[in-house]
């Protein structure tokens, strides 16, 4: 049998380190929804002094509720996970500013402070407070999955509230008067007019500042969480602490919208963090647009206006007094729901991105240097699973399977349909732990440890259920494969202190897609690609993690034939530069071009394993795949 990819001329790329990156395109222009942005924040800030007693409170109200959406943002839209509890988190910000306010108590404890900066310690408790509660709450329940975790967010929303209302101390259902005027530097901020300005310069910052994170290495690992933990952790996200972390950040805001709440107020009782009010939150989110930071403005825009103008004009409608807007306002959301599934903002934003200037290309002049790691020698035993058994109950997936990947080979695993592969697969990358046996990578035992630690060691893979965040480019879901080869974290993120590291990461990626042969989609989104090239991009970005070794799952099906031979190619060139490649694939006549070594499984246990030759002529394969599927016998023909 020929071996087409020996034979032909690689078309991939030289090794990723020794090529630059696309020449950037030079920026022409701001964007249009930046200018936009600019505009509107430059006429609220110079009408702001001019604008009615009553639209001060209107906007006020409006940024207090946006700072909560935007927590729910991240939380919900972003990190997919859902929450209606937040109001509860608004609560711990304003009981605590107005118990240090107006406590015998902390007065005593803090009376070597001047008044004026009892808020600021105030908020200091608050936010330290909403911290510890909302990590240990988000510990526990953020390992519950489907309609668990909403359950869960609505239990402690719930409790919270009702704990406000029960204690002594916190006034009970009375709540507590008498909080003070915030001050900084001297200038006070007692009237809605000032203390607004605080309320819109905390939510702008917050906007830049989440903005930056999700625009970074690790905004890739927040939204990865939305697709499942498995294809997250194989690129070395570690999901349990990413999954705390948003939600820590949606109570921190949540805490801080409640801080600015009761110094505005300058009164708290139990009310306004109940479970209803907690449910708003959520749909200003969902209605905004819930994966869209300015949606949470946009959210909180729309529906305190309309409640507002529903409570005037309702009753006059009818002729007499109701919360008749409580029913209205329900309908609308229906209704709107319906229309807009991913909320208002990216209809409303969608004009201004037919105007966009072409994306910019990563400035390989400004990146830094990733981390190199260099490949073991050729023939260094890369993956060792020994005799590696997976029970299901009583069905036996894997029975007893031993297989070696070495450096600079490709070994496939083949067999027909059910015959344990993917479970192999789970197996030797940490997706699942194997009832009995051991896998070894790069020598060291791995029985038991997290996928992303297997990455860490160097395994990159792709799924046979392709796992793409769809909606996000090709550039974005590839450099996500490079999560592990940046460092940068949280805060330096929010405050783009990434920049060199981030170019690197997007230049490295970009080459990657390059070497593909998907230069001409790197701003498509993932989604909207034909199945076999999205197969073609969980390649490229397990090749932007730098791995020893490539496990592959049927990353032939789905294509053409020239795609399959250009796939063929890149195989050989990764093998020549001393990769290790394990591959299950369907499709005899590649695999059997292709492969150095094989391993056969049927019924969860190896009956065969040799060359392309020898695996060809066992007649325990051949009559394993009689039964079934004979596209081997057609192969071997
Ligand atoms: N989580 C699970 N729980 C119970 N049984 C499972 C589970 N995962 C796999 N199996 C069973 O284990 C056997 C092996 O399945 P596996 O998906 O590993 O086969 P496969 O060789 O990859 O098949 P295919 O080529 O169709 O993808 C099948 O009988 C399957 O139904």
């Amino acid at each position: 049998m020929s071996s087409p990819s020996r034979a032909t001329t690689p078309v991939a790329a030289p090794p990723s380190a020794e090529r630059p990156a696309a020449a950037a395109p030079a920026r022409t222009s701001l964007p249009l929804a930046r200018i936009v942005t600019l505009g509107a924040i430059a006429l609220l800030a110079a009408s702001w002094g001019f604008l009615p007693d009553f639209t001060v409170t209107v906007l006020n109200y409006i940024g207090l509720y946006a700072l909560v959406a935007l927590g729910l943002v991240m939380l919900t839209g972003v990190g997919g996970m859902t929450s209606f509890g937040q109001a509860a988190f608004v609560g711990l910000g304003a009981y605590a500013t107005a118990w240090v306010c107006t406590s015998p108590a902390a007065a005593s404890a803090l009376a070597f402070l001047p008044a004026a900066l009892l808020p600021w310690v105030g908020l200091a408790l608050g936010l330290a407070l909403t911290f510890a509660v909302a990590w240990g709450l988000g510990a526990v329940t953020l390992r519950l999955s489907g309609h668990y975790l909403p359950l869960a967010t609505i239990a402690w929303g719930l409790s919270l509230y009702f704990l406000f209302g029960n204690l002594e101390f916190l006034g009970g259902h009375t709540g507590l008067t008498g909080i003070p005027a915030l001050e900084v530097a001297g200038v006070s901020l007692a009237s809605p007019r000032a203390l607004g300005i605080a309320i819109w310069l905390a939510l702008l910052l917050a906007l830049w500042a989440l903005h930056n994170l999700l625009d970074s290495r690790e905004g890739r690992a927040i939204r990865a969480l939305k697709s499942g933990r498995v294809m997250a952790e194989s690129m070395g996200v570690d999901t349990s602490r990413q999954r705390v972390k948003v939600f820590v950040l949606a109570a921190l805001l949540a805490a801080l919208s409640g801080w600015l709440y009761a110094h505005l107020q300058r009164f708290v009782n139990p009310t306004p963090f109940n479970l209803n009010i907690g449910i708003e939150y959520l749909f200003m989110a969902v209605v905004g647009g819930a994966g869209y930071l300015w949606g949470a403005v946009l959210g909180a825009a729309l529906i305190t206006l309309l409640k507002e103008q529903l409570q005037d004009w309702l009753p006059k409608l009818f002729g007499m007094s109701g919360n008749f807007e409580v029913i209205v306002f329900g309908l609308l959301m229906m209704v709107v729901l319906q229309r807009f599934a991913d909320g208002l903002w990216p209809t409303l934003a969608g004009w201004t991105r037919r105007f966009a200037p072409p994306a910019e290309r990563p400035d390989a002049a400004a990146a830094g240097r990733l981390v190199q790691r260099p490949l073991p020698p050729r023939g260094t035993t890369l993956i060792e699973a020994r005799d590696v058994t997976k029970r299901f109950g009583g069905l036996v997936a894997n029975n007893k399977v031993s297989l070696e990947v070495k450096a600079g080979e490709v070994h496939a695993l083949i067999g027909p349909n059910g015959a344990g592969k993917s479970t192999f697969f789970n197996m030797i990358s940490g997706v699942d732990d194997p009832t009995e046996g051991e896998v070894r990578l790069l020598g060291e035992p791995m029985t038991g440890h997290a996928s992303r630690e297997f990455a860490a060691r160097g395994l990159g893979r792709t799924f046979q259920h392709v796992r793409l965040l769809g909606t996000r480019s090709v550039l974005d879901n590839v450099a996500l494969g490079a999560h592990l080869r940046g460092s940068k974290g949280w805060i330096a993120s929010m405050l783009r202190l990434d920049r060199r590291e981030e170019q690197a990461l997007l230049a490295e990626s970009l080459r990657q897609i390059e070497r593909c042969g998907l230069a001409d989609h790197v701003d498509t989104p993932a989604g909207s690609l034909p199945l076999g090239q999205q197969r073609v991009v969980e390649i490229a970005r397990a090749l932007a993690g730098q791995p020893a070794v490539l496990l592959l799952d049927e990353p032939a099906a789905g294509l053409r034939h020239l795609e399959k031979q250009a796939l063929a190619q890149l195989l050989d060139q990764l093998r020549r530069e001393g990769l290790g490649i394990l591959i299950v694939e369907h499709d005899m006549e590649f695999v059997m071009n292709l492969a150095d070594r094989i391993t056969v499984l049927d019924f969860g246990t190896v009956i065969a394993r040799g060359t392309p030759d020898e695996v060809q002529r066992d007649p325990r394969v051949l009559e394993a795949y009689l039964g079934g599927d004979d596209l081997l016998m057609r192969a071997a023909a």
